[in-house]
C-alpha cells in the first residue's frame, strides 16, 4: 500500500502522535446535518474533539470541512439559508440553545480564517478590540498587558512592539495571520478554529504558524482545516477525513496516513483523487 511520503512523518517536530491521548471531551457533535437551502452539505456527523488536542480536517474540495468547522462556533448562522440539525456541545452545554450568547460563544471558540483579516485599525487596537468589547480589561494598564501577552503568545511581540500604533494591515501576510491569532487569543478562548490558515502564506510564514500551533496546544484546543496532508501530518494529534459531507474516518494522525481503515481515505492520501 503506497502511503504518505515517509519524510512527511519524519519532518514532524515531535512525536506528538505517540503522546497519550487527551482525555476530556471539549466539543461533542452528534448527528449533525447541515443544509444550504434544500441542499444537504453535512450528512449526520458524530465527532468528539478532546481538550488540548490539535485535530485536522482533511478531504477533497467541497466535502464539507469548512461547513462543519463553522458549525462549531455558529459561524454558519451568518449565512442565509444555512440550517443545522443535531447537536453540538461545548463542555457539555448545547451551543445551539436559543438563550446562548453567540458573541460570548465566539470568544470562547475563536476563529482564524484563510485570508488574514486584520481590522483597519492599529496593531494595538486590533488586539484590544475584543477585550474592550467583553469588558475583560478595564484599565489601560490591564489592556496593555492583554495586548502584550496575546502578541507574545502569537509569536509576534518582538516584531511589532515598537510599532503598536501602526496599522495592522501594514504587516506582512504571515504577520497579519499571527495578528489575527493574537486577536483570537486576547479574549481568552478555549478553542481556536483555523480554516486553512496558511493557504495564503509562503513556506516560511507557514512554518511559523505551524510552530505556533504546536505551542498553543498547551493552552487551547485547535481544530484546523487544511488542504495540505503534510501540514496535517506535522501539526495534528488526530486527523479526520471528510468525503461528500460525511466523516469517513477519524484516528490518530499517524494511523490515518500509514494504515487508513477506509479505502476512501486511502485513495485520498495516496493521491488517487482529491
Ligand atoms: N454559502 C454557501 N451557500 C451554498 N452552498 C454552500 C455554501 N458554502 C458551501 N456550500 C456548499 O457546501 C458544500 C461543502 O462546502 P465546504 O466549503 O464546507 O467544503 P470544503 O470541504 O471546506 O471545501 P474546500 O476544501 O473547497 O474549501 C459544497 O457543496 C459547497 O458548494
Amino acid at each position: 500500500m503506497k502511503m504518505v511520503d515517509p519524510e512527511v512523518m519524519v519532518q514532524r517536530k515531535d512525536d506528538r502522535q505517540q503522546s497519550p491521548a487527551p482525555e476530556t471531551v471539549k466539543i461533542s457533535a452528534r448527528d449533525v446535518k447541515i443544509y444550504y437551502g434544500e441542499t444537504q452539505a453535512i450528512k449526520g456527523i458524530d465527532l468528539d474533539i478532546m481538550e488540548n488536542e490539535v485535530i485536522s480536517f482533511i478531504g477533497p474540495s467541497g466535502c464539507g470541512k469548512s461547513t462543519f468547522l463553522r458549525a462549531l462556533n455558529r459561524m454558519n448562522d451568518t449565512i442565509e439559508g444555512c440550517r443545522l440539525e443535531g447537536s453540538v456541545t461545548l463542555d457539555g452545554e448545547d451551543i445551539y440553545d436559543p438563550s446562548l450568547d453567540v458573541v460570548l460563544l465566539r470568544a470562547k471558540v475563536g476563529m482564524v480564517f484563510q485570508k488574514p483579516n486584520p481590522f483597519p485599525k492599529s496593531i494595538y487596537d486590533n488586539i484590544a478590540y475584543g477585550p474592550r468589547l467583553h469588558g475583560l480589561a478595564k484599565r489601560k494598564y490591564d489592556l496593555d498587558e492583554v495586548v502584550e501577552t496575546s502578541l507574545r503568545k502569537a509569536g509576534l511581540w518582538d516584531e511589532v512592539k515598537d510599532r503598536l500604533d501602526k496599522p495592522g494591515t501594514g504587516l506582512s501576510g504571515g504577520q497579519q495571520q499571527r495578528l489575527c491569532i493574537a486577536r483570537a487569543i486576547a479574549v481568552s478562548p478555549e478553542v481556536i478554529l483555523m480554516d486553512e490558515p496558511c493557504s495564503a502564506l509562503d513556506p516560511i510564514a507557514t512554518a511559523k504558524i505551524e510552530e505556533l500551533i504546536d505551542e498553543l496546544t498547551e493552552s487551547y484546543t485547535i481544530v484546523i482545516v487544511t488542504h495540505s496532508m503534510q501540514q496535517a501530518a506535522r501539526v495534528s494529534h488526530r486527523t479526520a477525513y471528510f468525503h461528500l459531507g460525511e466523516l469517513i474516518e477519524v484516528n490518530d494522525t499517524e494511523t490515518v496516513f500509514t494504515k487508513p481503515e477506509n479505502e476512501l481515505t486511502e485513495a485520498y492520501i495516496t493521491g488517487r483523487f482529491g
